[in-house]
């Protein structure tokens, strides 16, 4: 039996890093997914194991059934139906499982989403064998929610396997998931992205299993209704970082100055909720328009500004944000920030001259370009017929 699932990635357009110690944030999806085919073993197969495959930095990782029952034997009484936190002593268990394999230095950070994948697998399917493949339009490790999408879209596939959901599956083509199980989706995702980034929000993996524009609080999803169309230049730098080891920076520099980091967070939950208020507004003439995006582009400025408070700007974000400066536009950082990728606001009226001028220098930096969809679907799930 054969299910494909598919969730996609996200920009955080006011509010990263705040949203981790309580401030509001909003995101939205975008139109570039990461999908995971999983494909559990028949008797006839012959084949007891559990093989993952990592499409886009080139690497398998199988293991014997009977393995993985000796590593984690709590995997035999698996609950798909309540999500549970891997501890400590599991991770170091799970890792044990990792050291069979060689995974290059530079393709490191890529252990903490294979010890997702065990913790997810385990714990919603048990030891089952199957063949699971996974693969993502995203960039990995650049702002776009790469690790939430894989996470979102790993549970997701899943659960459609586990007696825990119900999947129409009679439908042809994607398939949403009804909300009770969206929910469940997403607390499972939350628990990988905990092992990827550490104290993650639950902003990124939210907004990739509900899709849409969403402010996001404490846990707490509001959805974004707007009329106004969004148009985004994501500008990915290729400076490679990894958000565990920025979310916790800014947490040590909160604990070094609390009062100080305490209003930065303040006034960037200012900054969201203003952000989220304009774009619900309804506006009509092209000079509301004009003048709604005056203030988000002031609003980004200032976020802008205080993610640099905040110790997560970088060299080369700082040469997006002039480079764009130059045509009068402005660009914020998105996602945990170091490098990865920056949002440069297009405003309705600008001319296609201009984008592909402010295109060609910033690619001529080494820096890539795209503007992405806006607010698209969630997950979605299908199934590709039985063995
Ligand atoms: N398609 C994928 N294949 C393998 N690992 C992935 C994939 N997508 C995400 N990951 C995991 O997520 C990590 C990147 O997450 P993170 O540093 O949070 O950046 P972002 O979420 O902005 O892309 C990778 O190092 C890897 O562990
Ligand atoms: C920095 C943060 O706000 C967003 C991180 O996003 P990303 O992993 O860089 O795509 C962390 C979080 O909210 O969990
Ligand atoms: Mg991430």
């Amino acid at each position: 039996m054969e299910v494909r699932s598919r969730a996609p990635g996200k920009i955080i357009l006011a509010g990263e890093h705040a949203v981790v110690h309580g401030s509001a944030a909003v995101a939205a999806s975008i139109g570039l997914y990461t999908s995971v085919s999983v494909r559990l073993s028949s008797p006839n197969d012959n084949d007891d194991t559990l093989t993952l495959h990592l499409m886009d930095v080139g690497l398998e990782f199988s293991w014997p059934v009977g393995r993985i029952k000796e590593m984690l034997p709590d995997s035999v009484n698996n609950d798909a139906s309540s999500p549970a936190t891997c501890c400590e002593e599991t991770t170091k268990l799970i890792l044990t499982a990792l050291k069979d394999f060689k995974i290059p230095d530079a393709k490191i950070g890529i252990a903490s989403g294979v010890i997702a994948f065990l913790w997810l697998y385990t714990s919603i399917l048990g030891n089952k064998a199957a063949k699971v493949i996974v693969s993502s339009e995203l960039p990995l490790g650049a702002g776009l929610g790469s690790s939430a999408a894989f996470c979102v879209s790993l549970s997701g596939a899943l659960l459609a396997l586990s007696d825990s959901v119900q999947v129409d599956f009679d439908q042809e083509g994607w398939v949403s998931f009804g909300e009770k199980d969206q929910q469940l989706a997403n607390r499972w995702a939350f628990e990988g992205e905990k092992i990827i980034h550490g104290k993650p929000s639950g902003i990124d993996n939210t907004v990739s299993t509900f899709g849409n524009m969403i402010k996001f609080k404490s846990g707490v999803l509001t959805c974004i209704k707007s009329n106004m169309t969004l148009k985004m230049l994501i500008t990915n730098t290729k400076v490679g970082r990894n958000t565990k080891a920025l979310v916790a920076g800014v947490s040590e520099r909160k604990n070094r100055h609390p009062d100080a980091m305490a209003s930065v967070f303040t006034a960037v939950e200012f900054i969201s909720n203003e952000f989220a208020s304009i774009i619900q507004s309804t506006s009509c003439s092209d000079d509301e328009v004009v003048e709604k995006e005056q203030r988000i582009r002031e609003l980004m400025e200032m976020n802008q500004g205080l993610l640099q408070c905040m110790g997560v700007s970088h060299a080369s974000i700082e040469t997006v944000l002039q480079t764009t400066c130059k045509y009068q536009l402005t660009s914020k950082l998105t996602g945990a920030g170091g490098g990865g990728c920056v949002l440069t606001l297009l405003p309705a009226l600008l001319s296609a001259t201009v984008i592909d001028k402010v295109i060609t220098e910033l690619e001529q930096c080494g820096f890539q370009c795209l503007i992405a969809e806006i607010g698209g679907n969630g997950l979605e799930c299908r199934f590709d017929g039985r063995s």
